[in-house]
Parts: structure tokens; sequence; C-alpha cells
């Protein structure tokens, strides 16, 4: 593992109790600075692979190195406490972290800064539409600082026009904020667009089967969606999907 490696799976299986085998050889790394998308079938393990780099699962077999000190994780549920107003669920990691009040007030008030959500302070969750909720989400691991960041396809659930919205505000972020992102989804347009690198898994028990570089560059143009060259990687991953599917 080499000083700028955050993450690094070796040889990595899970079979859990029951006798499911989810994973099988997985070999990932997340190096600072890198941006890295998983995609592969329903069921092939992503989830799994994702609780165990949080520290949530333990492997069964393979070595699991975090060099992060700080990790962030954002579910697909925004996970918010309903009772809790906007600012108090943006300050709850630093609260249970016990950092002292007027570090998490205003710890909170920059991600929600950060995040858009300037003016929502005091609304409940359920006065949020389902991006804002995901914003209030990303905004409560923000205040962590978060080294690495864990995304468990956060923007499954909402409409394409708010989830291309979100995907460059959290392109903005790693941009600003320079931590390193695991993201799962299903959709191999948003992997592409996100990434430094794709990693596609095979059907469970699932295994990398292939790796892409994403050559464009960082901060990155909307418009680039539309391109050939965009075009023709997102076929590319399809294309490996597939293969692995069979
Ligand atoms: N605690 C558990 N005990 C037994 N089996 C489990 C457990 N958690 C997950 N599994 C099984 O392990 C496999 C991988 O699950 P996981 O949720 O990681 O997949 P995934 O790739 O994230 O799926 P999806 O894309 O549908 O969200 C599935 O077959 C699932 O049923």
């Amino acid at each position: 593992m080499t000083g700028a490696t955050l993450l690094d799976f070796s040889d990595v299986a899970m079979t859990f109790p029951n006798g499911t085998v989810a994973l099988h050889s997985v070999d990932l790394a997340v190096d600072r600075g890198e941006f890295v998308s998983v995609v592969g079938p329903s069921g092939c393990g992503k989830s799994t692979l994702l609780r165990i780099a949080s520290g949530l699962e333990a492997a069964s077999a393979g070595s699991v190195s975090v060099d992060a000190g700080r990790i962030g994780y954002v579910f697909q549920d925004a996970t918010l406490l309903p009772w809790r107003t906007v600012a108090d669920n943006v300050e709850l990691l630093a609260e249970l972290n016990r950092l002292p009040k007027a570090v998490r007030k205003a710890k909170a008030q920059e991600a929600i800064d950060l995040v858009g959500l300037t003016g929502f302070e005091k609304n409940l969750p359920k006065q949020l539409s389902g991006g804002m909720r995901m914003r209030a989400s990303l905004a409560r691991s923000l205040t962590l600082d978060p080294e690495l960041f864990l995304f468990d396809e956060p923007f499954g659930a909402l409409d394409e026009i708010t989830r291309e919205r979100l995907n460059d505000e959290l392109l903005r972020l790693f941009v600003k904020q320079r931590f390193a992102g695991l993201f799962i989804t299903h959709s191999v347009s948003e992997a592409v667009y996100l990434s430094t690198r794709v990693i596609v898994m095979s059907g469970r028990p699932g295994t990398v089967v292939r790796r892409f570089d994403v050559p464009f560059p960082m901060p990155r143009d909307p418009d680039i969606r539309f391109t050939p060259e965009f075009a023709e990687l997102v076929g590319e991953v399809s294309h490996a999907l597939r293969e692995g599917h069979k």
C-alpha cells in the first residue's frame, strides 16, 4: 500500500453465515485524488463491498487496509431524522463525535452552504424535495471532512434532471474538498461522468472483471456527456457489464 492509497482490498471474499457467497477474490484500490465508481449486476455484492470498506462488516477472507482517518458514508436513502431540522440533522455526526457546540454549528453551516441548502436550515425533512434531502445527507457527512467518501447509489431514486444536477454538485465538492470517492451506481453514464476510474463487477459472487480509466479532465464540463468520446466509453463499459453478466 503506497502513501497515496486510502483503501486497498486484496483477494477479498465474503461468505455470509447462511452460505451466500457475495464476493470472490476482489482486488481494488482507491488512491487520494481518485473517484472510483463500481457498476455491476444487481446482487453482485456492491453494497457488501462498501460495508466492508466502511468497517460495518468484516470480510471473511483476504486483506482490507483503510488508511483514511475520516470516512463519509451516504446511502440511497437520506436517513434523516424526521423530527430534527436540516441544521440539527446536519450537525448529528459532529454531535456524535463530541465536537464542541460552537464548532459543530459552524461546520454544519459551512456544509449546508456547500451543498446549496442555505436558507433551509430550519426546515424539517418532510418539507424538502428528494434532492434536497440527499443534499442534507451529503452535508451531514461533509461535517466530518472525510478523506474517503463512500456512496451507495445515493441518487438512484431521483429524477434525471435532479440526478444530473447533484452529479455536478458532487464533482464540484470532489474538486474543492479533495476527498477520494468510492461510488456505487447502476447507471453507467453516471459512473463515467463522475469518475476518474470505473470498475465493472461480474454477477454474484462478485469479482472485478474490468477497469476503465476515464480520461476527461476535472473539473468536468457537463457538456462532455454529449460528446462522441463520452458515448464511446459508456458503450465500452456497458459492453463489459453485459459480458460479466453472462
Ligand atoms: N447479511 C446477509 N446475509 C446473507 N446474505 C446477504 C446478506 N447481505 C447481503 N446478502 C446477499 O449477498 C448478495 C450481495 O448483496 P449486496 O446487497 O451486496 O448486492 P448489491 O450488488 O449491492 O445489490 P443491488 O445492486 O441489488 O443493490 C445478495 O445475494 C444478498 O442477498
